[in-house]
Protein backbone atom coordinates (compact mmCIF):
# COMPACT_ATOMS: atom_id res chain seq x y z
CA UNK A 1 0.00 0.00 0.00
CA UNK A 2 1.21 3.29 -0.88
CA UNK A 3 2.19 5.63 1.61
CA UNK A 4 1.55 8.77 -0.88
CA UNK A 5 -1.73 9.64 -0.81
CA UNK A 6 -2.59 9.73 -4.49
CA UNK A 7 -5.45 12.67 -5.90
CA UNK A 8 -7.45 10.59 -8.99
CA UNK A 9 -8.18 13.56 -11.21
CA UNK A 10 -10.37 13.65 -14.53
CA UNK A 11 -8.53 16.44 -16.48
CA UNK A 12 -10.42 18.14 -18.62
CA UNK A 13 -10.65 21.03 -21.12
CA UNK A 14 -11.31 24.18 -20.38
CA UNK A 15 -13.34 26.05 -23.42
CA UNK A 16 -14.89 29.34 -23.46
CA UNK A 17 -15.41 29.53 -19.55
CA UNK A 18 -16.62 26.02 -19.18
CA UNK A 19 -14.89 22.44 -18.47
CA UNK A 20 -15.86 20.32 -21.28
CA UNK A 21 -15.11 16.83 -22.35
CA UNK A 22 -12.87 15.71 -25.59
CA UNK A 23 -15.04 15.63 -28.16
CA UNK A 24 -13.37 12.23 -29.87
CA UNK A 25 -13.28 10.91 -26.08
CA UNK A 26 -9.56 10.37 -26.37
CA UNK A 27 -8.34 9.90 -22.66
CA UNK A 28 -4.35 9.36 -21.33
CA UNK A 29 -3.24 8.87 -18.43
CA UNK A 30 -1.21 10.80 -15.98
CA UNK A 31 1.24 8.65 -13.64
CA UNK A 32 3.35 9.21 -10.52
CA UNK A 33 6.55 9.41 -11.58
CA UNK A 34 7.56 8.35 -7.66
CA UNK A 35 5.36 5.46 -7.41
CA UNK A 36 3.94 4.83 -11.11
CA UNK A 37 0.32 5.12 -9.98
CA UNK A 38 -2.26 6.88 -11.96
CA UNK A 39 -2.99 9.74 -10.66
CA UNK A 40 -5.08 11.19 -13.00
CA UNK A 41 -7.20 10.71 -16.63
CA UNK A 42 -6.82 13.49 -19.13
CA UNK A 43 -8.89 14.12 -22.35
CA UNK A 44 -6.82 14.80 -25.10
CA UNK A 45 -8.35 17.96 -27.04
CA UNK A 46 -9.63 16.71 -30.80
CA UNK A 47 -8.93 19.37 -33.55
CA UNK A 48 -12.35 20.57 -33.57
CA UNK A 49 -11.54 20.98 -29.72
CA UNK A 50 -8.60 22.90 -30.47
CA UNK A 51 -10.62 24.68 -33.21
CA UNK A 52 -13.31 25.77 -30.75
CA UNK A 53 -10.97 27.01 -27.88
CA UNK A 54 -8.85 29.13 -30.40
CA UNK A 55 -12.40 30.33 -32.14
CA UNK A 56 -13.24 31.11 -28.60
CA UNK A 57 -10.02 33.20 -28.05
CA UNK A 58 -10.47 34.98 -30.91
CA UNK A 59 -14.06 35.82 -30.50
CA UNK A 60 -13.16 37.17 -26.75
CA UNK A 61 -10.57 39.26 -28.40
CA UNK A 62 -12.33 40.86 -31.01
CA UNK A 63 -15.48 41.07 -29.40
CA UNK A 64 -15.33 41.01 -25.90
CA UNK A 65 -14.28 43.80 -23.08
CA UNK A 66 -10.74 42.21 -22.57
CA UNK A 67 -8.81 44.36 -24.88
CA UNK A 68 -10.68 47.64 -24.52
CA UNK A 69 -11.05 47.44 -21.06
CA UNK A 70 -8.71 49.84 -18.84
CA UNK A 71 -5.41 48.96 -18.32
CA UNK A 72 -6.33 49.24 -14.59
CA UNK A 73 -9.55 47.12 -14.73
CA UNK A 74 -7.68 44.45 -16.58
CA UNK A 75 -4.58 44.74 -14.32
CA UNK A 76 -6.81 43.55 -11.33
CA UNK A 77 -8.90 40.95 -12.62
CA UNK A 78 -4.83 40.04 -12.93
CA UNK A 79 -4.07 40.42 -9.67
CA UNK A 80 -7.09 38.65 -8.49
CA UNK A 81 -6.03 35.68 -10.19
CA UNK A 82 -2.30 36.23 -8.38
CA UNK A 83 -4.31 36.20 -4.91
CA UNK A 84 -6.54 32.81 -5.83
CA UNK A 85 -2.92 31.11 -6.53
CA UNK A 86 -1.87 32.28 -3.09
CA UNK A 87 -5.09 30.65 -1.60
CA UNK A 88 -4.80 27.78 -2.89
CA UNK A 89 -0.98 27.44 -3.05
CA UNK A 90 -1.12 23.80 -0.60
CA UNK A 91 -3.29 22.18 -3.44
CA UNK A 92 -1.37 23.69 -6.26
CA UNK A 93 1.71 22.47 -4.83
CA UNK A 94 0.24 19.25 -3.65
CA UNK A 95 -0.58 18.58 -7.42
CA UNK A 96 2.44 19.75 -8.95
CA UNK A 97 5.02 17.76 -6.53
CA UNK A 98 2.62 14.58 -7.16
CA UNK A 99 2.93 14.98 -11.23
CA UNK A 100 6.60 16.02 -11.53
CA UNK A 101 7.66 14.11 -8.58
CA UNK A 102 9.43 17.68 -7.20
CA UNK A 103 9.63 18.16 -3.31
CA UNK A 104 6.41 19.31 -2.48
CA UNK A 105 7.92 22.38 -0.26
CA UNK A 106 10.27 23.42 -3.09
CA UNK A 107 6.43 23.64 -4.87
CA UNK A 108 4.66 25.04 -2.13
CA UNK A 109 7.53 27.52 -0.97
CA UNK A 110 9.64 28.44 -4.24
CA UNK A 111 7.84 27.80 -7.80
CA UNK A 112 3.39 27.95 -6.29
CA UNK A 113 4.84 31.52 -5.53
CA UNK A 114 6.67 32.33 -8.03
CA UNK A 115 3.72 31.78 -10.25
CA UNK A 116 1.41 34.18 -7.98
CA UNK A 117 4.23 36.63 -8.66
CA UNK A 118 4.72 35.99 -12.94
CA UNK A 119 0.69 37.74 -12.98
CA UNK A 120 0.67 40.43 -9.76
CA UNK A 121 4.46 41.26 -11.59
CA UNK A 122 3.53 41.78 -14.90
CA UNK A 123 -0.47 43.25 -13.61
CA UNK A 124 1.55 46.43 -11.93
CA UNK A 125 4.14 46.43 -14.59
CA UNK A 126 1.75 46.85 -17.41
CA UNK A 127 -0.13 49.92 -15.71
CA UNK A 128 3.52 51.80 -15.48
CA UNK A 129 3.98 51.36 -19.07
CA UNK A 130 3.63 54.23 -21.12
CA UNK A 131 4.66 55.66 -24.96
CA UNK A 132 6.35 57.53 -26.76
CA UNK A 133 5.64 60.62 -28.07
CA UNK A 134 7.99 62.60 -30.92
CA UNK A 135 7.06 66.49 -31.67
CA UNK A 136 7.81 67.49 -35.59
CA UNK A 137 7.81 71.38 -33.89
CA UNK A 138 4.39 72.82 -34.05
CA UNK A 139 3.02 70.98 -37.15
CA UNK A 140 2.67 67.51 -35.98
CA UNK A 141 2.72 65.02 -32.89
CA UNK A 142 3.69 61.44 -32.92
CA UNK A 143 2.52 59.31 -30.35
CA UNK A 144 2.83 55.70 -30.04
CA UNK A 145 0.09 52.92 -28.28
CA UNK A 146 1.16 49.47 -27.56
CA UNK A 147 -2.18 47.46 -28.47
CA UNK A 148 -2.62 43.39 -28.27
CA UNK A 149 -1.59 41.45 -30.80
CA UNK A 150 -4.37 38.91 -30.49
CA UNK A 151 -4.84 35.13 -29.77
CA UNK A 152 -1.80 33.62 -27.98
CA UNK A 153 -0.63 30.14 -28.31
CA UNK A 154 1.15 29.36 -24.86
CA UNK A 155 2.72 25.67 -24.93
CA UNK A 156 4.65 25.01 -21.95
CA UNK A 157 6.69 21.41 -20.67
CA UNK A 158 7.00 19.41 -17.62
CA UNK A 159 9.59 20.55 -15.54
CA UNK A 160 8.14 23.46 -13.49
CA UNK A 161 4.24 23.48 -14.86
CA UNK A 162 2.62 26.26 -12.98
CA UNK A 163 5.42 28.37 -13.06
CA UNK A 164 6.39 28.59 -16.51
CA UNK A 165 2.78 28.77 -17.94
CA UNK A 166 1.95 32.34 -15.78
CA UNK A 167 5.53 33.42 -16.88
CA UNK A 168 3.88 33.58 -20.36
CA UNK A 169 0.20 34.15 -19.22
CA UNK A 170 0.75 37.25 -17.00
CA UNK A 171 2.08 39.31 -20.07
CA UNK A 172 0.05 38.01 -22.64
CA UNK A 173 -3.12 39.13 -20.29
CA UNK A 174 -1.71 42.17 -19.23
CA UNK A 175 -1.41 43.13 -22.56
CA UNK A 176 -5.04 42.33 -23.41
CA UNK A 177 -4.46 39.51 -25.25
CA UNK A 178 -6.68 36.02 -25.11
CA UNK A 179 -5.02 32.88 -24.99
CA UNK A 180 -4.71 29.10 -25.79
CA UNK A 181 -3.22 27.30 -23.60
CA UNK A 182 -1.10 23.81 -23.76
CA UNK A 183 0.76 22.28 -20.94
CA UNK A 184 2.82 18.93 -21.56
CA UNK A 185 0.92 16.01 -21.91
CA UNK A 186 2.84 14.71 -18.43
CA UNK A 187 1.97 17.03 -16.82
CA UNK A 188 -1.35 18.46 -17.13
CA UNK A 189 -2.57 18.70 -13.29
CA UNK A 190 -1.93 22.31 -12.36
CA UNK A 191 -2.68 24.05 -15.65
CA UNK A 192 -5.95 22.18 -15.98
CA UNK A 193 -6.77 25.04 -12.87
CA UNK A 194 -5.90 28.53 -14.37
CA UNK A 195 -9.06 28.38 -16.73
CA UNK A 196 -11.39 28.26 -13.55
CA UNK A 197 -8.84 30.47 -11.39
CA UNK A 198 -9.40 33.06 -14.20
CA UNK A 199 -13.30 32.94 -14.50
CA UNK A 200 -13.10 32.68 -10.77
CA UNK A 201 -10.94 36.41 -11.17
CA UNK A 202 -13.85 38.18 -12.65
CA UNK A 203 -11.90 37.23 -16.41
CA UNK A 204 -14.33 37.14 -19.47
CA UNK A 205 -14.89 33.98 -20.98
CA UNK A 206 -13.16 33.05 -23.77
CA UNK A 207 -10.12 34.63 -22.72
CA UNK A 208 -8.12 31.84 -21.16
CA UNK A 209 -8.52 28.26 -22.52
CA UNK A 210 -6.86 25.20 -21.78
CA UNK A 211 -6.52 22.41 -23.72
CA UNK A 212 -4.79 19.03 -22.99
CA UNK A 213 -2.72 16.67 -25.50
CA UNK A 214 0.11 15.10 -27.13
CA UNK A 215 2.70 17.83 -30.00
CA UNK A 216 2.85 16.40 -33.11
CA UNK A 217 -0.44 15.54 -34.83
CA UNK A 218 -2.15 16.63 -31.91
CA UNK A 219 -3.16 19.48 -29.29
CA UNK A 220 0.07 21.20 -29.55
CA UNK A 221 0.81 20.96 -33.24
CA UNK A 222 -3.28 21.64 -34.48
CA UNK A 223 -2.79 24.99 -32.30
CA UNK A 224 0.12 26.33 -34.00
CA UNK A 225 -0.95 25.66 -37.34
CA UNK A 226 -4.48 27.06 -36.55
CA UNK A 227 -5.66 30.50 -38.38
CA UNK A 228 -7.35 32.00 -35.34
CA UNK A 229 -3.47 31.97 -33.65
CA UNK A 230 -1.23 34.92 -34.01
CA UNK A 231 1.79 34.42 -31.81
CA UNK A 232 3.37 31.29 -29.59
CA UNK A 233 5.10 31.59 -26.87
CA UNK A 234 6.76 28.30 -26.39
CA UNK A 235 9.16 26.84 -23.80
CA UNK A 236 10.86 23.25 -24.06
CA UNK A 237 13.04 21.00 -26.85
CA UNK A 238 15.14 22.55 -28.99
CA UNK A 239 13.80 20.32 -31.95
CA UNK A 240 10.11 21.21 -30.95
CA UNK A 241 10.86 24.77 -31.36
CA UNK A 242 11.95 24.01 -34.94
CA UNK A 243 8.86 22.01 -35.48
CA UNK A 244 6.68 24.83 -34.38
CA UNK A 245 8.53 27.29 -36.35
CA UNK A 246 7.75 25.33 -39.34
CA UNK A 247 3.99 24.86 -38.72
CA UNK A 248 3.56 28.23 -37.33
CA UNK A 249 5.32 30.04 -40.93
CA UNK A 250 2.45 28.78 -42.74
CA UNK A 251 0.19 31.74 -41.56
CA UNK A 252 3.23 33.85 -40.27
CA UNK A 253 2.74 33.42 -36.43
CA UNK A 254 5.23 35.26 -34.52
CA UNK A 255 7.22 32.76 -32.07
CA UNK A 256 9.41 33.10 -28.51
CA UNK A 257 11.21 30.09 -28.09
CA UNK A 258 12.74 29.87 -24.74
CA UNK A 259 14.98 26.22 -25.42
CA UNK A 260 17.34 23.76 -24.02
CA UNK A 261 20.44 24.36 -21.84
CA UNK A 262 23.69 23.24 -21.25
CA UNK A 263 25.15 26.11 -18.70
CA UNK A 264 28.93 26.77 -17.84
CA UNK A 265 29.53 26.86 -13.84
CA UNK A 266 32.84 28.02 -13.73
CA UNK A 267 34.90 28.15 -10.29
CA UNK A 268 38.28 29.60 -10.29
CA UNK A 269 40.48 29.06 -7.38
CA UNK A 270 39.99 32.12 -5.97
CA UNK A 271 36.11 31.56 -5.31
CA UNK A 272 34.41 31.36 -2.00
CA UNK A 273 33.63 27.48 -1.62
CA UNK A 274 31.59 27.71 1.19
CA UNK A 275 29.30 29.65 -1.40
CA UNK A 276 30.03 27.93 -4.12
CA UNK A 277 29.62 24.44 -3.54
CA UNK A 278 26.19 24.79 -1.62
CA UNK A 279 24.66 26.70 -4.98
CA UNK A 280 26.49 24.57 -7.59
CA UNK A 281 24.51 21.79 -5.76
CA UNK A 282 21.18 23.39 -6.10
CA UNK A 283 21.74 24.07 -9.75
CA UNK A 284 22.74 20.70 -10.60
CA UNK A 285 20.21 18.87 -8.95
CA UNK A 286 17.40 21.22 -8.11
CA UNK A 287 13.97 19.43 -9.67
CA UNK A 288 16.39 16.49 -10.49
CA UNK A 289 18.39 18.37 -12.78
CA UNK A 290 15.39 19.20 -14.79
CA UNK A 291 15.79 22.53 -14.77
CA UNK A 292 17.01 24.77 -18.08
CA UNK A 293 19.41 27.10 -16.22
CA UNK A 294 20.93 23.76 -14.37
CA UNK A 295 24.81 24.21 -13.67
CA UNK A 296 25.36 21.01 -15.33
CA UNK A 297 29.15 21.27 -16.19
CA UNK A 298 30.97 22.36 -13.55
CA UNK A 299 34.51 23.82 -15.03
CA UNK A 300 36.82 23.30 -11.93
CA UNK A 301 40.42 25.30 -11.82
CA UNK A 302 42.54 22.45 -11.99
CA UNK A 303 44.73 24.06 -8.88
CA UNK A 304 41.62 23.53 -6.65
CA UNK A 305 40.17 20.43 -8.15
CA UNK A 306 40.50 17.79 -5.42
CA UNK A 307 39.48 20.10 -2.35
CA UNK A 308 36.52 20.95 -4.67
CA UNK A 309 35.95 17.33 -5.66
CA UNK A 310 35.71 16.21 -2.11
CA UNK A 311 33.32 18.90 -0.51
CA UNK A 312 31.12 18.68 -3.86
CA UNK A 313 30.76 15.01 -3.45
CA UNK A 314 30.27 15.02 0.56
CA UNK A 315 27.34 17.43 -0.54
CA UNK A 316 25.85 15.79 -2.71
CA UNK A 317 25.88 12.90 -0.47
CA UNK A 318 23.81 14.58 1.98
CA UNK A 319 21.07 15.12 -0.53
CA UNK A 320 17.90 13.45 0.75
CA UNK A 321 16.89 11.44 -2.03
CA UNK A 322 13.37 10.42 -1.54
CA UNK A 323 9.21 10.68 -1.94
CA UNK A 324 8.59 14.24 -3.25
CA UNK A 325 5.37 14.68 -0.69
CA UNK A 326 8.23 14.18 2.60
CA UNK A 327 9.29 17.37 3.66
CA UNK A 328 12.73 15.99 4.47
CA UNK A 329 13.59 15.09 0.45
CA UNK A 330 15.58 17.00 -1.39
CA UNK A 331 15.71 15.77 -4.39
CA UNK A 332 12.58 13.12 -6.02
CA UNK A 333 12.62 11.03 -9.04
CA UNK A 334 12.86 12.17 -12.53
CA UNK A 335 9.26 12.98 -14.61
CA UNK A 336 8.50 10.15 -16.62
CA UNK A 337 10.01 6.83 -17.89
CA UNK A 338 10.74 7.85 -21.65
CA UNK A 339 12.61 10.65 -19.82
CA UNK A 340 14.48 8.33 -17.52
CA UNK A 341 15.44 5.85 -20.36
CA UNK A 342 17.13 8.83 -22.02
CA UNK A 343 19.09 10.18 -18.88
CA UNK A 344 20.12 6.46 -17.44
CA UNK A 345 21.39 6.77 -21.30
CA UNK A 346 23.72 9.04 -20.07
CA UNK A 347 25.61 6.31 -17.67
CA UNK A 348 26.26 4.02 -20.59
CA UNK A 349 27.75 6.76 -22.44
CA UNK A 350 29.89 8.30 -19.82
CA UNK A 351 31.51 4.66 -19.56
CA UNK A 352 32.06 4.23 -22.97
CA UNK A 353 33.92 8.01 -23.22
CA UNK A 354 35.90 7.24 -20.31
CA UNK A 355 34.35 9.57 -17.74
CA UNK A 356 35.51 8.82 -14.14
CA UNK A 357 32.55 8.03 -11.96
CA UNK A 358 32.94 10.25 -8.60
CA UNK A 359 29.85 9.51 -6.89
CA UNK A 360 26.20 7.95 -7.33
CA UNK A 361 25.11 6.17 -10.62
CA UNK A 362 22.70 4.10 -10.00
CA UNK A 363 18.84 4.25 -8.04
CA UNK A 364 19.41 5.30 -4.59
CA UNK A 365 17.94 2.75 -1.74
CA UNK A 366 14.65 4.05 -1.17
CA UNK A 367 11.44 2.21 0.72
CA UNK A 368 9.71 -0.50 -1.10
CA UNK A 369 6.27 1.68 -1.96
CA UNK A 370 9.26 3.52 -4.13
CA UNK A 371 10.58 0.84 -5.64
CA UNK A 372 8.89 1.56 -8.96
CA UNK A 373 9.53 4.98 -8.86
CA UNK A 374 12.10 6.65 -12.08
CA UNK A 375 14.99 7.64 -9.66
CA UNK A 376 18.48 8.08 -10.49
CA UNK A 377 20.92 9.09 -6.93
CA UNK A 378 22.90 12.45 -7.70
CA UNK A 379 25.24 11.73 -9.81
CA UNK A 380 29.02 13.28 -10.64
CA UNK A 381 31.34 12.48 -13.61
CA UNK A 382 35.05 13.93 -14.32
CA UNK A 383 35.88 14.22 -17.26
CA UNK A 384 38.73 15.75 -19.28
CA UNK A 385 37.09 15.83 -22.43
CA UNK A 386 35.18 19.11 -23.43
CA UNK A 387 34.29 17.78 -26.92
CA UNK A 388 32.62 14.37 -24.83
CA UNK A 389 29.15 13.93 -25.25
CA UNK A 390 27.91 14.53 -21.07
CA UNK A 391 29.89 17.95 -21.78
CA UNK A 392 27.74 19.34 -24.74
CA UNK A 393 24.53 17.81 -24.61
CA UNK A 394 21.51 18.50 -22.55
CA UNK A 395 20.92 15.65 -20.06
CA UNK A 396 17.89 17.46 -17.77
CA UNK A 397 18.46 14.64 -15.03
CA UNK A 398 20.51 14.93 -11.87
CA UNK A 399 23.99 13.89 -13.83
CA UNK A 400 26.56 16.44 -13.25
CA UNK A 401 29.85 16.78 -15.07
CA UNK A 402 32.98 18.38 -13.52
CA UNK A 403 35.47 19.37 -16.39
CA UNK A 404 38.54 20.35 -15.21
CA UNK A 405 41.05 23.95 -17.22
CA UNK A 406 43.69 25.33 -16.62
CA UNK A 407 44.01 29.12 -18.28
CA UNK A 408 40.94 31.25 -17.92
CA UNK A 409 41.19 31.09 -22.01
CA UNK A 410 40.69 27.70 -21.77
CA UNK A 411 37.27 28.16 -18.83
CA UNK A 412 36.21 30.42 -21.62
CA UNK A 413 36.90 28.02 -24.80
CA UNK A 414 34.85 25.19 -23.14
CA UNK A 415 32.18 27.13 -21.71
CA UNK A 416 31.52 28.06 -25.06
CA UNK A 417 31.64 24.76 -26.36
CA UNK A 418 28.07 24.00 -26.63
CA UNK A 419 24.87 24.71 -28.78
CA UNK A 420 23.21 25.99 -26.22
CA UNK A 421 23.87 29.53 -24.24
CA UNK A 422 20.87 30.23 -22.07
CA UNK A 423 23.09 31.17 -19.20
CA UNK A 424 26.64 30.41 -17.44
CA UNK A 425 27.52 31.12 -13.72
CA UNK A 426 30.77 32.46 -12.49
CA UNK A 427 32.51 31.87 -9.21
CA UNK A 428 35.55 34.31 -8.29
CA UNK A 429 36.35 37.05 -5.93
CA UNK A 430 38.52 39.13 -8.91
CA UNK A 431 36.40 41.58 -10.49
CA UNK A 432 38.10 42.16 -13.44
CA UNK A 433 38.20 38.15 -13.96
CA UNK A 434 34.17 38.33 -13.24
CA UNK A 435 33.06 41.17 -16.02
CA UNK A 436 35.51 39.41 -18.18
CA UNK A 437 33.96 36.16 -18.53
CA UNK A 438 30.67 37.66 -18.40
CA UNK A 439 31.67 39.31 -21.38
CA UNK A 440 32.82 36.85 -23.70
CA UNK A 441 30.75 33.72 -22.16
CA UNK A 442 27.90 33.29 -24.96
CA UNK A 443 24.92 33.25 -23.06
CA UNK A 444 21.70 35.52 -22.56
CA UNK A 445 22.06 35.10 -18.29
CA UNK A 446 25.02 35.28 -16.42
CA UNK A 447 25.04 34.79 -12.69
CA UNK A 448 28.83 36.36 -10.68
CA UNK A 449 28.57 34.62 -7.50
CA UNK A 450 25.23 33.42 -7.69
CA UNK A 451 22.98 31.12 -9.45
CA UNK A 452 18.51 31.41 -10.17
CA UNK A 453 18.20 35.03 -8.82
CA UNK A 454 15.30 36.54 -10.74
CA UNK A 455 14.60 40.18 -11.33
CA UNK A 456 11.29 39.86 -13.54
CA UNK A 457 12.05 43.04 -15.04
CA UNK A 458 15.54 41.97 -17.25
CA UNK A 459 15.90 40.33 -20.11
CA UNK A 460 16.03 36.74 -19.84
CA UNK A 461 16.48 33.96 -22.93
CA UNK A 462 18.97 31.97 -24.30
CA UNK A 463 21.73 32.62 -27.51
CA UNK A 464 22.55 30.08 -30.05
CA UNK A 465 19.79 27.18 -29.96
CA UNK A 466 18.91 28.16 -26.55
CA UNK A 467 15.77 30.08 -27.97
CA UNK A 468 14.69 33.42 -30.00
CA UNK A 469 13.69 36.19 -27.91
CA UNK A 470 13.18 37.79 -24.41
CA UNK A 471 10.97 37.49 -21.71
CA UNK A 472 10.96 39.58 -18.61
CA UNK A 473 9.61 43.18 -18.20
CA UNK A 474 9.30 45.01 -21.47
CA UNK A 475 10.85 42.14 -23.45
CA UNK A 476 7.34 40.43 -22.69
CA UNK A 477 5.21 43.04 -23.34
CA UNK A 478 7.28 43.93 -26.84
CA UNK A 479 6.28 40.43 -27.97
CA UNK A 480 2.57 40.58 -26.38
CA UNK A 481 2.10 43.75 -28.13
CA UNK A 482 1.74 45.57 -31.53
CA UNK A 483 3.34 49.09 -31.69
CA UNK A 484 1.25 51.71 -33.24
CA UNK A 485 2.45 55.24 -34.31
CA UNK A 486 -0.26 58.44 -34.48
CA UNK A 487 0.71 60.85 -35.70
CA UNK A 488 -1.31 64.40 -35.63
CA UNK A 489 -1.08 67.27 -37.82
CA UNK A 490 -1.24 70.21 -35.22
CA UNK A 491 -2.43 73.00 -37.62
N1 LIG B 1 12.91 24.79 -20.22
C1 LIG B 1 13.55 23.98 -21.03
O1 LIG B 1 14.45 24.37 -21.65
C2 LIG B 1 13.09 22.62 -21.14
C3 LIG B 1 13.74 21.74 -21.94
N2 LIG B 1 13.27 20.49 -22.05
C4 LIG B 1 13.98 19.58 -22.90
O2 LIG B 1 13.03 18.91 -23.64
C5 LIG B 1 13.16 17.49 -23.45
C6 LIG B 1 11.84 16.81 -23.54
O3 LIG B 1 10.84 17.46 -22.77
P1 LIG B 1 9.40 17.64 -23.32
O4 LIG B 1 8.41 18.20 -22.36
O5 LIG B 1 9.04 16.36 -23.97
O6 LIG B 1 9.68 18.81 -24.30
P2 LIG B 1 8.95 19.10 -25.60
O7 LIG B 1 9.64 20.23 -26.24
O8 LIG B 1 8.77 17.85 -26.38
O9 LIG B 1 7.49 19.52 -25.11
C7 LIG B 1 7.18 20.80 -24.59
C8 LIG B 1 5.78 21.14 -25.00
O10 LIG B 1 5.67 21.21 -26.42
C9 LIG B 1 4.62 20.38 -26.89
N3 LIG B 1 4.96 19.91 -28.22
C10 LIG B 1 5.78 18.88 -28.56
N4 LIG B 1 5.86 18.78 -29.89
C11 LIG B 1 5.09 19.77 -30.42
C12 LIG B 1 4.76 20.18 -31.74
N5 LIG B 1 5.28 19.56 -32.81
N6 LIG B 1 3.94 21.22 -31.90
C13 LIG B 1 3.42 21.88 -30.84
N7 LIG B 1 3.68 21.53 -29.56
C14 LIG B 1 4.51 20.49 -29.35
C15 LIG B 1 4.53 19.30 -25.84
O11 LIG B 1 3.30 18.63 -25.89
C16 LIG B 1 4.75 20.10 -24.56
O12 LIG B 1 3.57 20.77 -24.18
C17 LIG B 1 13.84 17.38 -22.12
O13 LIG B 1 14.53 16.17 -22.03
C18 LIG B 1 14.76 18.57 -22.14
O14 LIG B 1 15.93 18.27 -22.83
C19 LIG B 1 12.14 20.11 -21.41
C20 LIG B 1 11.48 20.93 -20.58
C21 LIG B 1 11.92 22.27 -20.36
O1 LIG C 1 12.77 31.94 -13.91
C1 LIG C 1 12.23 31.91 -15.01
O2 LIG C 1 11.56 32.84 -15.43
C2 LIG C 1 12.34 30.73 -15.87
C3 LIG C 1 12.98 29.63 -15.49
C4 LIG C 1 12.97 28.52 -16.39
C5 LIG C 1 13.45 27.32 -16.12
O3 LIG C 1 14.12 27.09 -15.02
C6 LIG C 1 13.25 26.15 -17.00
O4 LIG C 1 12.59 26.26 -18.03
O5 LIG C 1 13.75 25.10 -16.65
Amino acid sequence: MSKIQTHIKEVKLFINGEYVESSSHSIFEVKNPATQEIIATAHEASYEDVDRACRAARKAFEEGPWRTMSVAERCSKIRRMAEIILERKEELARLEALDVGKPYHVALEREIPRAAENLSFFANFMEQQGGETYPMGEEFLNYTRYEPVGVAALITPWNLPFMLTTWKLGPCLAAGNTAVIKPAETTPLTVSLLGEIAKEAGIPDGVVNVIQGFGPDSAGEYMTDHPDVDLISFTGETSTGKAIMKTGANSLKRVAFELGGKAANIVFEDANLDKAIPVSIQAAFMNSGQVCLAGSRILVQRSILDEFVEKFKQAASELKVGDPQDVETKMGPVVSEEHYKKVTSYLEIAKEENATLVFGGKRPDLPDYLEEGYYLEPTIYIQENPNARICREEIFGPIVTLIPFDTEEEALEIANNTDYGLNGVVWTDNLQRAHRISHHVRAGTIWVNCWFVRDLRAPFGGFKKSGIGREGGHHSLEFFTEAKNICIALK
